[in-house]
C-alpha cells in the first residue's frame, strides 16, 4: 500500500458523493478506485493523486488548465474525464470506468501482440492523441499503463497531463524521446515518439531500447540505431519515422501519423486490417483479464466522516448524462461503433409484408424524429465536413475513401476524396471530385470528366458510391426510417427495413447480400452532428459493413470542379 493511498484512507478523505467499491490498482501517479456515484449509481474510476503530485505546485497549476480542457474533450479513444477534485485533504480525478485491461498488463501476460493488433492499438492511441492535441492537450506520459483496452478491442488513453513538472522523461523512460532526456517539455512529437515505442513493443515484446542505467537508457534513446529490422518490413517506415531522434523528422501531427498507419496497414494487410486487429486485441484483452489480477483489495470507505466540500467540483457532465439522459458522447463508445457484432439483432427480420410499411414503432418514432430534426438543423448550419469511409464485408466491393464534402441545397453534395477499391482495377489510390451529376477522376496530371448517371465500375462509380454511402442526408433518412431505435452508452442503435432505405448505395449493397433490413450504430457529437456511423447490411454469413467517421463540421473549404 503506497504512502499516498494510506494517507487518503487514514485521513478519512474520499471524494464526497461516491461510495468506494474496490481498489483497481496503483501506478506512477496514484491509486485508482472503482466507485459508485451516490446520486446516479454510475460506476466511475477515481484516481487519488499521490503525495508527490499533490505537493507539486507547478504540476497542480498546469493540471487545473488541463482539467478544464479535458472536461471538453470527448473522444472514443480517450477515457472520459468527469472532474478534478481538490481539497486541503487530497486531490483526485473522477473519470469514466473502463471495463478492460491496460496495455501494460496485456504485454506482460501475452508478449507480442502480432502486427494487426499492434496497428489497431497504435491507431487508437493516435486517434486519442489527435483529439487531445487539437485542444492543446499534450499527453506527456504515453506508456502502456496509460492505454486501456476495452472489451471491444478499442485502445483508450488515460492520464492526459499527469506528469510531474520536473521529470518528463521519468514518466515513462522506455518511451521517452531524446529531447525529454535533455530536459525539454513534453510536446506533440514526444507523444508520437512514445506511441511508436509502444507500437514497437507490441510488435517485438520489448521496448526499442534498454540499458542497465538511466543514463544508459538516455544515451540509447539519443544515439542508438533504431532497431527497425526487428519489425515486419511494411511497418519499418512507421517505426523509423516515429522514433526519429530528430523531432523534425517525426510526423508533424498525430493525424499525419494516423494517415501513414492507415496507408501502411491497408497496403500490407488489406482493408479489413482494423477489424481484424481489433478482434485480436479483444481476444488478448479477454485472455489477460482472465489471468490473475494483481491483488485487488476490498476497501472500506470511511463514510460518516464529515468531509469538506470539494473546492472545485462540477460533476455536471456525469450527472447530466445519467439523470437527464443526455449522452456523454465520446468516452463510452468508439469501440461499439466498430465491428463488434454486438448489434446482431436476435429478432427475426421483418416479414416482406411488414417491411412494406416502414412506419417507426411508437417507441422509435419520437426519439428518431427529434434526433433527425436536430441533426437536419445542425447539418444545415454546418454544411461541410471531412470524412473517412470504409466498406468491408462478405461480398466483395471493399472500398476506402477519405476527403471532405459540402452540402448543396437542392442538389447532391459536392465531394473531394482520395478513394481506393478492393478490386485490382481500383487498387491505386486516386483522387476524385464530385460536383452535381459529374465526377472528375485524376489520371496523372489530368482530370477526366465522367458522368455518374450510368453507374459503372470505375473510380467515378466508386466515388459515387462513397457519396451515397456517407451523405449526411442519408444518416438523417436512416433515423427517420428506423423501426426501432434505442440509446445506450451514447450510441444510438436502429433498424431500418431495406424497402425504406433512401440511399441508392445502401439499397444496392442490400440487394447484393440479399438483406431485408439494415442496422446501424450512430454516435453524435455535442452539436448533434454525426461523429461516426457504422451500418451493417445483411445478417449471418452475408454481411457488408459501411463505416464512416466525420470531423471538422463547418470547417472544410469549398469544392469546385477541377480544371
Ligand atoms: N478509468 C479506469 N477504468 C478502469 N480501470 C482503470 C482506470 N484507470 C486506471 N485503471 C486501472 O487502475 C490500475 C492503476 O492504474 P494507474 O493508471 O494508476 O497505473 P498503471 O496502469 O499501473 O500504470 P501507470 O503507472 O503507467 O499509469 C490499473 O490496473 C489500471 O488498469
Amino acid at each position: 500500500m503506497s504512502e499516498g493511498w494510506a494517507l487518503n484512507v487514514v485521513d478519512g478523505w474520499t471524494v464526497p458523493g461516491f461510495t468506494h467499491v474496490r481498489d483497481l490498482g496503483s501506478g506512477a501517479s496514484g491509486r485508482v478506485v472503482l466507485a459508485v456515484d451516490d446520486l446516479t449509481q454510475t460506476k466511475v474510476a477515481i484516481k487519488y493523486l499521490d503525495r508527490r503530485l499533490r505537493g507539486d505546485e507547478t504540476f497542480l497549476a498546469d493540471f487545473r488548465t488541463t482539467a478544464r480542457r479535458l472536461s471538453q474533450l470527448e473522444d472514443p479513444n480517450v477515457v472520459d474525464f468527469y472532474d478534478f477534485v481538490e481539497t486541503p485533504e487530497g486531490a483526485a480525478i473522477v473519470m469514466e470506468r473502463v471495463e478492460g485491461v491496460s496495455m501494460r498488463r496485456i504485454l506482460a501476460a501475452q508478449g507480442p501482440t502480432g502486427p494487426l493488433a499492434a496497428l489497431a492499438m497504435l491507431g487508437g492511441i493516435l486517434a486519442g492523441l489527435a483529439a487531445g492535441h487539437e485542444r492543446d492537450l499534450v499527453h506527456g506520459a504515453v506508456r502502456p499503463g496509460n492505454v486501456l483496452v476495452d472489451g471491444d478491442g478499442n485502445g483508450r488513453l488515460t492520464d492526459f497531463g499527469l506528469v510531474p513538472s520536473a521529470s518528463a522523461a521519468q514518466s515513462g523512460p522506455a518511451y521517452a524521446a531524446p529531447e525529454l532526456w535533455d530536459g525539454e517539455p513534453p510536446s506533440v512529437v514526444t507523444d508520437l515518439y512514445a506511441a511508436a515505442a509502444i507500437f514497437f513493443e507490441c510488435l517485438t515484446g520489448r521496448p526499442p531500447f534498454s540499458a542497465r542505467s538511466q543514463s544508459g537508457l538516455a544515451k540509447a534513446h539519443r544515439e542508438s540505431a533504431i532497431p527497425v529490422e526487428e519489425v515486419p518490413g511494411p511497418l519499418r517506415d512507421l517505426i523509423a519515422r516515429g522514433l526519429a531522434k530528430d523531432p523534425a523528422e517525426r510526423p508533424k501531427t498525430a493525424a499525419d501519423m494516423l494517415g501513414a498507419v492507415e496507408e501502411a496497414a491497408v497496403a500490407a494487410y488489406g482493408l479489413a486490417w482494423e477489424a481484424q486487429g481489433r478482434s485480436r486485441l479483444t481476444e488478448l484483452a479477454a485472455q489477460t483479464a482472465e489471468s490473475p489480477e494483481p491483488k485487488p483489495s476490498r476497501i472500506t470507505t470511511p463514510r460518516g466522516n464529515p468531509v469538506a466540500p470539494p473546492v472545485r467540483s462540477s460533476r455536471s457532465r456525469l450527472i447530466a448524462a445519467v439523470v437527464a439522459g443526455v449522452v456523454i458522447v465520446g468516452g463510452v463508445l468508439g469501440a461499439a461503433m466498430m465491428y463488434d457484432g454486438r448489434d446482431e439483432d436476435p429478432r427475426p427480420e421483418p416479414s416482406p409484408a411488414g417491411s412494406g410499411s416502414p412506419a417507426p414503432t411508437a417507441s422509435a418514432a419520437p426519439l428518431a424524429a427529434s434526433l433527425a430534426d436536430r441533426m437536419g438543423k445542425a447539418t444545415a448550419k454546418s454544411p461541410s465536413a471531412s470524412f473517412t469511409f470504409r466498406r468491408t464485408g462478405c461480398c466483395g466491393g471493399s472500398a476506402w475513401a477519405q476527403g471532405s464534402f459540402r452540402m448543396v441545397p437542392g442538389a447532391a453534395p459536392s465531394y473531394t476524396m482520395t478513394v481506393t477499391g478492393g478490386t485490382k482495377a481500383l487498387r491505386k489510390r486516386t483522387r476524385a471530385v464530385l460536383v452535381g451529376g459529374s465526377a472528375y477522376v485524376q489520371a496523372g496530371k489530368r482530370w477526366q470528366n465522367a458522368s455518374l448517371a450510368g453507374g459503372g465500375r470505375g473510380y467515378a462509380a466508386l466515388a459515387g458510391q462513397v457519396r451515397s454511402g456517407t451523405a449526411a442526408g442519408n444518416v438523417v433518412a436512416l433515423l427517420r426510417a428506423s423501426t426501432s431505435l434505442n440509446q445506450a452508452g451514447g450510441i444510438y442503435r436502429g433498424t431500418v427495413p431495406v424497402s425504406a432505405l433512401g440511399s441508392a448505395e445502401l439499397t444496392q449493397v442490400a440487394s447484393a447480400v440479399k438483406a431485408r433490413q439494415v442496422t446501424f450504430a450512430l454516435r453524435l457529437d455535442r452539436a448533434g452532428l454525426p461523429a461516426q456511423i457504422r451500418i451493417k447490411v445483411g445478417q449471418g454469413g452475408r454481411v457488408q459493413w459501411l463505416h464512416t467517421s466525420y470531423a471538422n463540421w463547418g470547417r472544410t473549404g469549398s469544392i469546385n470542379a477541377p480544371h
